[in-house]
């Protein structure tokens, strides 16, 4: 792809989550159809949407970085028409593919909103691409092209190094120095972690959670962290990754530290897991514990998140120069939702 001309839409791909107390049921059987999720743990999923009134916080946090993403890209000349769409709830994603074909899309980037590779964050993307365009058939359905993950995108990086910056400035003085930096991302089960990786690079996700948490700590100038994980469901039995913030809480205060600030680094917005877990679950542990605790904000509520998916799309429309910090191979980027096997991920 050369020139603009070449590319008539952009299609914000999320996750998606209920708005009312009636859509959260509905929505966590759509998220949970055909995964092995206990019962018990959707009913506790479930109270969580509740206690925010049945809605969750990702609907309006994209529909603003949308918003900010159309001026990113009329600033640089892209008279693109964003286009959203969703995995789990309305507006899903099957509707919007629809919608673009009516109204004569030929060819679109993607944008999906997640960092990262691996089954969660990118192939479960490609297949709801895949999915949308076999709802209304290959002849009518518009070309489709993923944009890149971008876990070590400069603009990613800097957004989460200044909100922890910022994190450190909410603790006490008196323990700040002292606080041990804790970046979280989602678990997943470690059967999940093998499979990516096809071509003997296994746990693509977890190496790229790794990389991001290496440049933000760089960037904020702490040598000393940790990368733990959250928001684990799935039975005991079933191995997922580990050790969960809440555990890990209970090992820094057995060492004596006497704060945290936690940087949810796997969430590109204040998504649910983030505003319970972290928030409510976490916070809590460390107040029985006497920590100090400090939650950095996500990277979808700094103005250079859109900036930088109007760089991605950059990247496509007008060849520009491809902006990455890590030596990894970042992948993700095919069209039709073709899985990138052959970029390692996936
Ligand atoms: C790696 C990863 C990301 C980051 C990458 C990305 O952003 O895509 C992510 C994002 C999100 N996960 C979200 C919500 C949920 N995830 C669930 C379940 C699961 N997530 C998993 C992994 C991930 N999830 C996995 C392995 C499961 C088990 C079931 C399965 O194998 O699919 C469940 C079911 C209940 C439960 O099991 O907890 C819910 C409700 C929301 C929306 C939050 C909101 O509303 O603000 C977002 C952005
Ligand atoms: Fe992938």
């Amino acid at each position: 792809m050369n020139s603009s001309d070449d590319v008539d839409a952009l299609l914000y791909l999320s996750f998606g989550g209920p708005e009312g107390h009636q859509e959260v049921r509905p929505f966590l059987e759509n998220v949970t159809r055909g995964r092995n999720v206990p019962p018990e743990r959707l009913d506790e999923v479930a109270e969580h949407y509740h206690h925010f009134g049945g809605v969750s916080p990702l609907n309006r946090l994209n529909r603003d970085i949308m918003s900010s993403l159309e001026g990113e890209l009329a600033e640089r000349g892209l008279n693109l028409p964003v286009y959203f769409g969703n995995r789990n709830w309305h507006p899903m994603v099957e509707d919007t593919v629809e919608r673009m074909a009516a109204d004569g899309v030929r060819r679109a980037l993607v944008f999906a909103t997640s960092a990262w590779g691996g089954y969660s964050g990118c192939r479960q993307y490609h297949e709801d691409i895949a999915r949308a365009r076999d709802a209304i058939g290959q002849q009518r359905a518009p070309e489709l092209v993923k944009l890149r993950q971008f876990y070590d995108h400069p603009l990613f990086v800097a957004a989460n190094a200044d909100a922890v910056t910022r994190a450190y400035a909410h603790l006490p003085e008196d323990v700040r120095t002292q606080a041990r930096l804790v970046f979280t991302a989602h678990s997943v089960p470690l059967s999940a972690e093998e499979r990516s990786g096809a071509d003997g690079r296994p746990r693509w996700y977890s190496r790229q959670v790794h990389e991001s948490a290496r440049l933000v700590a760089e960037a904020v100038g702490v040598t000393g962290y940790d990368v733990v994980w959250q928001s684990r469901s799935g039975p005991a039995s079933v191995p997922w990754l580990e050790p969960d913030v809440c555990d890990h809480l209970d090992q820094l205060s057995a060492r004596s530290v006497p704060a945290v600030v936690t940087s949810p680094v796997g969430f590109v917005s204040d998504h649910l897991e983030v505003i319970w877990d972290l928030d409510n679950e976490a916070a809590e542990k460390a107040g029985e514990l006497g920590m100090g605790f400090a939650r950095a904000d996500t990277a979808g509520t700094d103005p250079r998140y859109a900036r930088m998916i109007a760089e991605l799309v950059s990247e496509h429309v007008e060849n520009q120069r491809v902006r990455k910090l890590s030596p990894l191979v970042t992948a993700g980027c095919t069209a039709n939702g073709q899985l990138c096997v052959a970029q390692g991920c996936c």
